[in-house]
């Protein structure tokens, strides 16, 4: 399995499983390149062992109780290390223990998990950043030397949500860059929840197919990109219109088994958007992530587009009633059309913004609030101080702020476009089916189409675009092998 795959997520979630699946992932030849090319993990620790050897037999339980820390979805500290497992013993594993130069088992490297891919180690070699672990003989001997390379302090008996190291320092603009995972999560979830709860009506189903249109064309994930490509085109077959709509509302639905954005995705955690209690962040501050990273992606001509599809996407499809209800009050009250993605991005922060300020008193009174995550009228100064011309405080607490908003403009677009990618590894995400190139072209005829008029014209619109994203597919693919079925959870 790769890491934090479903069948993963369903395993050891599972309480009638008799035997407890393990934690470290296992890995062999066919899997060991995609799972660590596609982990969100800033480090990988790869345990080379043998299955008959009674040493490794005896060090499972050590390497297990650390790998329960870091991996899937009951994780404590989640996406940063993945740690994962190699039988040499196992013939098909043979050139990959070679690569390795395995002297003796178990034998542990630790590295980046971009460096494994396609990768080795040799004993002569200095430079490599991968590195054999010296002293990882027992759980807490494992857990220090991870602890020394990473500056940590976690604590073998650290359970989830508490004596949590959550990384609260909102002055760090780095951390957006651990979001676009899940900006992924957050896409795969909203979906579920609409074929899950019977959100695709003949009325919401044009409205769907917009939002994926700005999904194909701007998702900072290419593996949203991708499988909102493929449920573009294959949306009347998946989901089929009107009458045949009957059939989705008694569970037969194909698009609700479609994974959006990959087979990996849901993980089952959060990063950025994790809380520090079990209740707090998570699916709706991805979803504001993903809102605001598409707002930067887009082009002036694009602007009201995006903006009516957001609105009826949030309204249609966000299953929080005071939230659409709100938000939506926010949407009918723009009185003039979008004309520049600058002006777009800026209403949407602001009414981003405008709930913040809202829940600020809301949650501190219901002490519904995230301690470590308090919401406030963002950016803080710490995080752009250029965003603010003069900020008063006012008696009551609150302040009024008057922004500069062409620094705002230049803070959102770097650190929801730039910065929110910067970790994101796309590389060998597109599988032979679909060349980048194919992925470039549709993106390109979806915008090609998509032009600022009002709202009824901008539906019309996308169901052209859609007829013309259609045919376009259909004709690259007579060229190419027959394209595999969507993979199925
Ligand atoms: C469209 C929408 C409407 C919602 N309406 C309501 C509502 O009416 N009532 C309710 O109780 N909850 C509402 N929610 C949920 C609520 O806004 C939060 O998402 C939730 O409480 C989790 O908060 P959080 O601390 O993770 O930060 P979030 O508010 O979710 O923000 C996520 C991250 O975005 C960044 N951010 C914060 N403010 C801004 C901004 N102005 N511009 C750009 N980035 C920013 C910060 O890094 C923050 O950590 C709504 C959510 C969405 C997506």
């Amino acid at each position: 399995f790769p890491s934090g795959s479903r069948s993963i997520l369903r395993d050891i979630s599972s309480s009638d499983n008799v035997v407890k699946p393990d934690y470290a992932v296992d890995l062999n030849i066919t899997n060991f390149d995609s799972v660590l090319r596609d982990t969100p993990a800033t480090f990988a620790i790869v345990e080379f062992f043998a299955h008959w050897c009674p040493a490794c037999r005896n060090y499972k339980p050590h390497y297990e109780k650390v790998a329960r820390l870091f991996n899937g979805p009951d994780a404590v500290h989640p996406g940063i290390v993945l740690m994962a497992r190699v039988d040499c013993a196992s013939k098909i594993n043979n050139k990959l223990c070679d690569r390795f130069s395995i002297s003796h088992y178990p034998m542990l490297f630790w590295g980046p998990p971009s460096k494994f891919v396609a990768g080795g180690w040799e004993p002569k070699e200095e430079k490599s950043e991968i590195r054999v672990i010296d002293d990882g003989r027992t759980a807490e001997h494992l857990l220090n030397w991870i602890n020394k390379q990473l500056g940590s302090s976690y604590h073998l008996d650290d359970q989830k949500f508490e004596n949590e190291h959550l990384p609260s320092n909102v002055s760090d603009p780095g951390q957006i860059a651990r979001a676009v995972y899940d900006v992924e999560e957050a896409t795969t979830i909203a979906f579920d929840i609409i074929f899950e709860h019977k959100m695709i009506k003949s009325e919401t189903r044009a409205s769907l197919i917009k939002f994926l249109q700005l999904l194909v064309a701007h998702h900072p994930s290419k593996r949203c990109r991708k499988g909102s490509a493929e449920v573009l085109v294959s949306f009347d077959d998946l989901c089929p219109p009107n009458e045949k709509l009957e059939a989705l509302s008694n569970g037969k639905d194909m698009l609700g088994n479609f994974q959006i954005c990959g087979k990996d995705v849901p993980r089952g955690y959060w990063m950025f958007c994790r809380g520090s209690k079990n209740d707090t962040r998570g699916f709706s501050c991805g979803l504001w992530v993903l809102l605001h990273s598409l707002s930067v992606r887009i082009e002036d001509g694009e602007s009201q587009f995006a903006f009516t599809t957001i609105c009826d996407f949030i309204h249609n499809f966000f299953i929080c009633e005071e939230c659409r209800q709100h938000f939506y009050k926010m949407c009918s009250s723009v009185d003039r059309p979008f004309d520049s993605s600058r002006d777009f991005v800026l209403w949407l922060w602001s009414a981003h913004n405008k709930v913040n300020e809202r829940l600020m008193k809301e949650e501190a009174s219901l002490g519904t609030d995230d301690p470590k995550f308090p919401k406030i009228i963002w950016p803080p100064r710490q995080l752009c101080s250029s965003c603010y011309l003069s900020d008063d405080q006012r008696d009551d607490g609150t302040s009024r702020v008057a922004w500069n908003k062409d620094e705002v403009y230049s803070f959102l677009t770097n650190y929801y476009g730039k910065t929110l990618a910067s970790l994101y590894k796309e590389k060998g995400v597109l599988l032979s089916e679909v060349t980048d190139g194919a992925i470039e072209d549709l993106v390109a005829s979806t915008n090609a189409v998509v032009v600022p008029v009002g709202a009824a014209l901008a539906i019309a619109l996308a169901s052209c675009a859609f007829g013309a994203l259609a045919c376009y597919w259909r004709s690259q693919q007579k060229s190419r092998k027959p394209r595999r079925k969507p993979e199925l959870r």
